[in-house]
């Protein structure tokens, strides 16, 4: 094991410029042995390309990288994982049509020649156990079949799992962005288990609670650079904030909710369809409706059920209004991947954007431009392609899409996963004023504080609803007991 205080990985300097964009002017960054770093930024403010640099899959322009004192010319992947240093990015990798088990072969290759199968699953299948008790997911499992929620625990054991190559040091890129709270509790019990081992996390995460809790040191980095860097017990929540240059924390979401005015004629009724009593979800003009409950038991489902039902009736689901949905898998689900981002905001208005038969360039831009100022999109041009966004701004961007859009009924699928706090701020306030203008929300979240914005909350079990929760009644306590007793 390291000594405390030495230095695990150490950046000086380090650049890196995409195009017009310069995502990292000048970084130092060190993680010593031991110690869970906390790291911390708005969207775009460069985390994840500095993360890119510890893992070794991107080289700065120029800097200097230095590996437990010794300096690395030709720093790389294979490099780093030699030298005991893994990551998982925000962006999932498992491959969709393998098993679990055949996934984690992916990174063990002296996991070769008869019972490779067994031997890949006892090991995934020990991690997941240590990490999540109580998982439910099996090693013969296809990746591709299991909620998103799921895969982010696959991934995130995967890297934690130990053949041939040493582990000192993981990277979690908003490791519990997919995880419900109890779950995302298992894995934060973990982390600190694996630092006071004497191992090292880097930590980054839009959830300030969560990396004040339980970082040790926090680093918070704007515009690029580092602009913070001190024990966590320093900072409390304001200063973070403050630091990060993001918006005031505000507390005015459970006013404005409690003075809503009555909400207006019925926008959606909604079955799901295991369900087997008569409780249903129902929705009104000028409603936010909040569905809760541990992650994959059947919010997304009926969410999904309810976006097809507008194209096509289905039993148990009436909907009087157009739909729109904003993905939380945006990899899967929301962005287009060829197209920029102009495009990929304007692409559910096109009866708007066009001027005959053609799509108007002129109302794309102005659609787009309004969007990028609106929700602070950052990015040099609305034409650049969309995945040269950060991860938070894709997400804004398929906000965009769905508020832009003429739809009275927007479903929103845990849609506020990797968005900074400032943003998030923001576009809680939009979605208070959309609702004031009569447009219905059904928002799924994974983030309690999140529901503070609903006037009613479902909860979810096992595909069903089990309690129907007004706002002023609504307690994290009470989600959890719902989740998982059988009360109602
Ligand atoms: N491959 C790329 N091509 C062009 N620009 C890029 C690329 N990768 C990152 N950028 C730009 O670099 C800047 C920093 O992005 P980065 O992904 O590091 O931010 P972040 O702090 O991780 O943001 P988030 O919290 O949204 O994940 C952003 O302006 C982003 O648009």
């Amino acid at each position: 094991m390291l000594k405390a205080n030495t230095d695990i990985i150490r950046l000086d300097g380090a650049e890196k410029r995409f195009g017009a964009v310069r995502a990292l002017s000048g970084v130092d960054f060190h993680v010593r042995a031991g110690e869970c770093v906390g790291l911390v930024g708005h969207n775009g403010a460069g985390k994840s390309t500095l993360m890119h640099m510890v893992a070794g899959t991107l080289m700065p322009d120029s800097g200097r990288i230095a590996v437990r004192g010794g300096i690395e010319d030709h720093y790389s992947v294979p490099r780093a994982l030699e030298l005991g240093i893994r990551c998982v990015f925000q962006e999932l990798s498992l491959c969709p049509n393998l098993s679990v088990a055949e996934n984690t072969r992916i990174n063990h290759a002296s996991l070769s020649g008869f019972g490779w199968r067994r031997q890949a699953a006892d090991l995934i299948t020990a991690k997941l156990d240590e990490i999540f008790p109580g998982h439910s997911i099996s090693a013969a499992d296809i990746a591709g079949d299991l909620s998103i929620g799921r895969r982010q625990m696959v991934e995130v054991a995967r890297a934690f799992t130990v053949t041939q190559d040493p582990l000192d040091l993981v990277i979690l890129d908003e490791p519990t962005s997919s995880l419900d709270a109890h779950t995302a509790g298992q894995l934060l019990a973990f982390v600190r288990r694996f630092v006071a081992s004497g191992k090292s996390c880097i930590l980054i995460s839009h959830l300030l609670g969560e990396v004040l809790g339980n970082a040790d040191r926090i680093v918070v980095m704007r515009d690029g650079k580092v602009v913070a860097s001190d024990a966590a017990k320093a900072f409390d929540r304001d200063r973070l904030v403050t630091a990060m240059g993001g918006a005031e924390a505000r507390q005015k979401a459970a006013a404005e909710t409690a003075s809503r005015p009555s909400a207006g004629p019925l926008r959606v009724r909604a079955r799901p369809a295991r369900q087997e009593d008569g409780k249903e979800l129902v929705a009104h003009a000028g409603e936010i409706i909040g569905l809760a409950g541990l992650a994959g038991h059947g919010q997304t489902d009926l969410l999904l059920a309810i976006f097809a039902a507008a194209s096509r009736a289905r039993a148990g689901i009436e909907v009087t209004a157009p739909v729109a949905l904003v993905a939380g898998d945006r990899q899967s689900d929301g962005i287009f991947p060829q197209w920029s981002i102009a495009e990929n905001i304007g692409i559910r208005s096109l009866a708007r954007l066009r001027s005959g038969l053609l799509i108007s360039p002129r109302r794309e831009a102005e659609l787009a431009s309004f969007w990028r100022e609106k929700i602070g999109i950052r990015t040099p041009d609305m034409n650049n392609n969309i995945l040269s966004l950060s991860g938070g701004n894709q997400q804004k961007a398929l906000f965009a899409r769905a508020l832009g859009s003429d739809a009275g009924i927007v479903l929103m699928d845990d849609p506020m996963r990797g968005v900074d706090i400032g943003t998030k701020l923001e576009v809680y306030d939009l979605v208070r004023e959309e609702a004031r203008n009569g447009r219905t929300f059904l928002w799924y979240t994974t983030e309690t504080e999140e529901l503070d914005n609903c006037d009613h909350i479902y909860v979810f079990k096992n595909g069903r609803i089990v309690a129907n929760l007004r706002r002023d009644e609504l307690t994290e306590e009470k989600i959890i007991q719902s989740s998982f007793g059988d009360a109602a």
